[in-house]
């Protein structure tokens, strides 16, 4: 039986006035749940988790607990400074979440040795079950196969978010078992799902969510020619999502619906007026 499986959605953080906007949050966080997906990332990439204070997280997270249960939530936890991390896992685990997402220290590039190192010392900390992160390209480090299958045999990881860029890397992963294999690169959610992967943590779809979930029913029923409609017509969209750093389409698209301000904090900035436009152009296809 999968642990991690289906559309889990890392959540955006809105801001209004350079604060949190605990209110939107929470009104997302509804609304999402509502849509039948499967759970949501706190204080992922998308949720853009290196801007916000230690405390601030865990405001965050304190905020969607109140509206989806704890078995439904996953948290973000990244870093670099070991005793700070561990400190940040210690205050995570007195709340009733279902996992912790681990990417790797970023901007060091360690050994692979040291990547080991690094998460069985903070698996062996855990009390709740471990997704691994790979991000090269927001981390700097790739965690190869010998490696992830070394973690593998630990009792906490179970699971990894994909995003590695490698299909050579996901096959062997799926083939091996000893992962629930999530699909973290949105437009690969659809061959990942097929050769076996289990689900997909996708910021897109805070966007459709209703269509990414009936996706996944699709794939389990055999429908193949069902979910590569759905697959087709959600792929413009995803594309669209990431012609700007995410997530400035998305909180884009989320205002145009109501649902939070247009806004990120520094380094990143709203969407460029083309990116924009071309999303209202898409978004206006459709009666929401
Ligand atoms: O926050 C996440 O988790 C995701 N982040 C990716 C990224 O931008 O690096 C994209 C993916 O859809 C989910």
């Amino acid at each position: 039986m999968s642990s991690f499986s289906g559309i889990w959605v890392p959540l955006v953080t809105p801001f209004h006035q350079g604060e949190i906007d605990f209110p939107a949050l929470q009104a997302l966080s509804t609304h999402l749940l509502k849509q039948g997906i499967d759970g949501v990332v706190v204080c992922g990439t998308t949720g853009e988790a290196p801007t916000l204070s230690k405390d601030e997280q865990l405001q965050v997270l304190d905020a969607v607990l109140e509206i989806i249960p704890g078995h439904q939530v996953v948290m973000g936890l990244s870093g670099t400074h070991l005793p700070t991390v561990s400190g940040m896992l210690e205050a995570i685990l007195q709340r009733p979440v279902a996992g912790i997402l681990l990417p790797a220290p970023y901007y060091i590039r360690p050994s692979q040795a040291a990547l080991v190192a690094w998460f069985t010392e903070l698996a062996d900390r855990s009390s709740v079950p471990i997704i691994l992160y790979n991000v090269p390209y927001r981390t700097g480090i790739h965690l190869e196969l010998d490696t992830l299958r070394q973690l593998a045999t630990h009792p906490k990881i179970v699971a990894i978010k994909d995003c590695g860029g490698s299909l050579e890397l996901t096959l062997s992963l799926i083939a091996d078992g000893q992962l629930d294999v999530l699909c973290g690169e949105d437009a690969q959610i659809f061959s990942t799902l097929c050769h076996g992967g289990t689900g997909a943590i996708a910021a897109s779809a805070h966007l459709f969510p209703e269509k990414f979930v009936n996706l996944i029913q699709q794939i389990k029923m055999n429908d193949l020619s069902g979910a590569r409609q759905t697959f087709f017509s959600l792929l413009p969209m995803m594309r669209l999502m990431f012609t700007a750093p995410n997530p400035a389409a998305i909180k884009y698209a989320l205002s145009l619906d109501g649902l939070l301000h247009n806004e990120l904090r520094a380094p990143l900035l709203p969407a460029p007026e083309n990116v924009e436009r071309a999303v209202r152009n898409h978004l206006n296809q459709y009666s929401r």
